[in-house]
């Protein structure tokens, strides 16, 4: 999956793993990460979640990183924010207002030092976007630029053999070969996704909570 791939899907406003409400696992899990107002939270490959919405109305700082130029502006038009916009490094604005500044790029190229500190990240359908081949260095680079901040992460697992990603199938397997060495995992809750995916495939969606070890 390329930025052409994820670029086109925003342009065609072929969102279907946008979810209408705020996700009421994030709603439910996020108190156990116990951050305290004011803190700043990492969301990447954030498109335009109303998950966003939910942070900065309880007080959090959001700090994304998003390929496409059209769902950071959608995400300001939709907060009803009008955001500063500064070219940060070739190929990378910053979008910003108030609590919120969104990275416009490839995740690959934001570095620690652009990003700055951030106290957890929240990983709802980006590892899943991302084909088993990029998954590694993904999960490599998330933990480098954000120095290893918990994570409250949300996939989902499947036989990958039914249907094509992206969302990719992530087992438990996975999540311990990308993070074990760095983290002590939990998984929160396993539910089923109704009606499945895509035409109905069993799915499952798992909640973790990842801390530094
Ligand atoms: C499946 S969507 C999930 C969006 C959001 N997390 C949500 O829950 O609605 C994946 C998003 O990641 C973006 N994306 C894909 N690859 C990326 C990359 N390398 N760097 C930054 N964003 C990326 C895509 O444009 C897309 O908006």
């Amino acid at each position: 999956m390329d930025a052409q791939f994820w670029n086109m899907k925003w342009q065609k406003n072929q969102i279907g793993f946008h979810l209408a409400a705020v996700n009421p696992l994030l709603v439910k899990y996020f108190p156990v990460m116990g951050l305290k107002e004011g803190a700043r939270v990492f969301v990447p490959l954030c498109g335009k979640t109303l998950d966003i919405h939910w942070f900065l109305q309880r007080g959090m700082n959001v700090v994304g990183v998003e390929l496409s130029q059209i769902a950071v502006e959608q995400l300001f038009s939709e907060i009803g924010l009008t955001p500063q916009i500064s070219n940060m490094a070739p190929n990378m604005q910053c979008f910003k207002a108030k609590n919120l500044n969104i990275f416009v790029g490839d995740i690959f190229t934001l570095s620690r030092a652009l990003l700055g500190d951030v106290q957890a990240i929240y990983d709802r359908a980006a590892l899943v976007a991302l084909p088993p081949a990029m998954r590694a260095a993904y999960a490599e680079h998330l933990m480098d630029i954000s120095g290893k901040a918990e994570q409250l992460l949300v996939t989902l697992e499947y036989d990958q053999s039914c249907i094509a990603g992206p969302p990719f199938s992530v087992t438990r397997q996975d999540i311990h070969r990308y993070y074990g060495a760095e983290y002590t995992i939990n998984c929160l809750e396993s539910t089923a996704v109704t009606g499945g995916l895509k035409g109905g495939v069993p799915a499952t969606e798992n909640v973790w909570v990842l801390k530094p070890e």
